[in-house]
């Protein structure tokens, strides 16, 4: 199967041949279709196998075959985190890059007056983080009342607590005559239902069960004491085959705790975290991204989406609480087909948390002795 097969254009089949993908991944050969149809979309696929291209390719195509002479925004992606918004517009920079489309990122933590100015001058497709694109909004800066393709990326996350009121403002904003796509590697059961209240009987597309975790990834558990893990994980990012790790923390706090103990063993580590600047953020990943820096610690913020070219491991310093976050975690590794490795850290206190990790990923992951 090649991309020709998917009735796409010139422009767009250019510019996949530019970023060097020889096939599209499963995900995109089977939502490509139907979204050039203008069909709704729940999209489930594993981490790393490319849903933003599933979405990007098709959108950047439909606005092209149906292009209007007006300048207003015909696309919506709502995306969790800033770092992902920016990685999104590159996204779609890569795929439109022979269109005449334009698109912009916006999010909070930077001055409001470029974006604004980016905006004003017309963009066909916004990429937004809610609370910043409710801001603007409400500042009168941005009308997303004439928009055609609404995408909720992450969506999962999108409608959980901690976003769903955001967005459900947000979508009273935008018109009911709309396509709608959802993708994420993982869906829960409450937030499909929900799900299907905004979404036009649309068409579901699971890959591969819904919440499991890349076969590239080989994933295991120390058992270890709590007073004990600072050591483990110094012992194994020691090591120096391991090119790059990313540590996840389960806190802010938690995370500059740890590059200082780890800067103070000799290995060089910086935190990316909520309590950053975003310019402190988006230079820990950019320094991470290009290898000045060999450990990346982090919270949350960059367990969904990110995506790092040649990440070979991946560190659960503490297990998240929420089963799914555990699935983003590891999925930064054993991306677009490469291979990965994922450990976690279990201490006595987490021994539910692994249990419902287990239960959700459908196996028991290998337990490494300690000696
Ligand atoms: N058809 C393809 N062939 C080769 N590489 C691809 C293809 N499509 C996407 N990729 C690459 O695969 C990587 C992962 O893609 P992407 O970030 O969209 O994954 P994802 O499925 O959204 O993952 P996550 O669930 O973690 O957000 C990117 O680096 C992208 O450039």
């Amino acid at each position: 199967m090649h991309f020709k097969e998917l009735n796409l254009i010139p422009p767009v089949i250019k510019a996949i041949n530019k970023a060097g993908y020889e096939k599209p991944t499963e995900i995109q050969y089977q939502s490509i279709p139907h979204i050039l149809k203008g069909n709704d979309i729940i999209g489930c696929a594993q981490t790393g196998t490319g849903k933003t291209a599933s979405f990007a390719i098709p959108i950047l195509q439909l606005l092209q075959q149906n292009s209007s002479a007006q300048k207003n925004i015909r696309t919506l992606v709502l995306t969790p985190t800033r770092e992902l918004a920016i990685q999104i517009s590159e996204n779609f920079k890569i795929y439109g890059a022979f269109l005449p489309l334009t698109h912009t990122a916006i999010y909070g933590g930077v001055p409001q007056n470029k974006q604004i100015a980016i905006i004003n001058k017309g963009v066909d497709i916004l990429i937004a983080t809610p609370g910043r694109l409710l801001d603007l909004m409400s500042q009168g800066c941005v009308n997303i009342s004439q928009i055609e393709i609404l995408v909720l990326d992450e969506a999962d996350r999108m409608l959980d607590m901690g976003f769903v009121n955001d967005v459900k403002k947000i979508l009273k904003k935008v018109p009911e005559k709309r396509q709608t796509l959802f993708f994420s590697a993982t869906m829960p059961p409450d937030i499909r239902k929900f799900a299907q209240t905004i979404l036009n009987q649309p068409k579901e597309i699971n890959v591969t069960p819904v919440s499991s975790t890349a076969q590239t990834v080989k994933q295991s558990v120390y058992f270890v004491e709590k007073d004990e893990k600072l050591n483990l994980l110094v012992t194994i990012l020691e090591d120096q085959s391991i090119k790059r790790s990313l540590v996840f923390s389960r806190t802010k706090h938690g995370a500059d705790k740890l590059v200082r103990k780890l800067v103070k063993a000799g290995i060089s580590a910086a935190a990316i975290h909520g309590n950053k600047s975003q310019n402190a953020r988006q230079k820990a990943l950019d320094d991470f991204k290009k290898s000045s820096i060999r450990i990346l610690i982090a919270t949350d913020i960059a367990a969904r989406g990110i995506d790092i070219d040649e990440l070979p491991h991946v560190i659960n310093y503490e297990l998240p609480n929420v089963p799914e976050t555990y699935v983003h975690r590891i999925g930064r590794t054993g991306r677009a087909g490469s291979s990965g490795v994922a450990v976690s850290f279990c201490d006595k206190d987490q021994k539910k948390d692994l249990h419902n990790i287990q239960k959700l990923i459908g196996f028991n992951m290998p337990v490494i002795p300690q000696n």
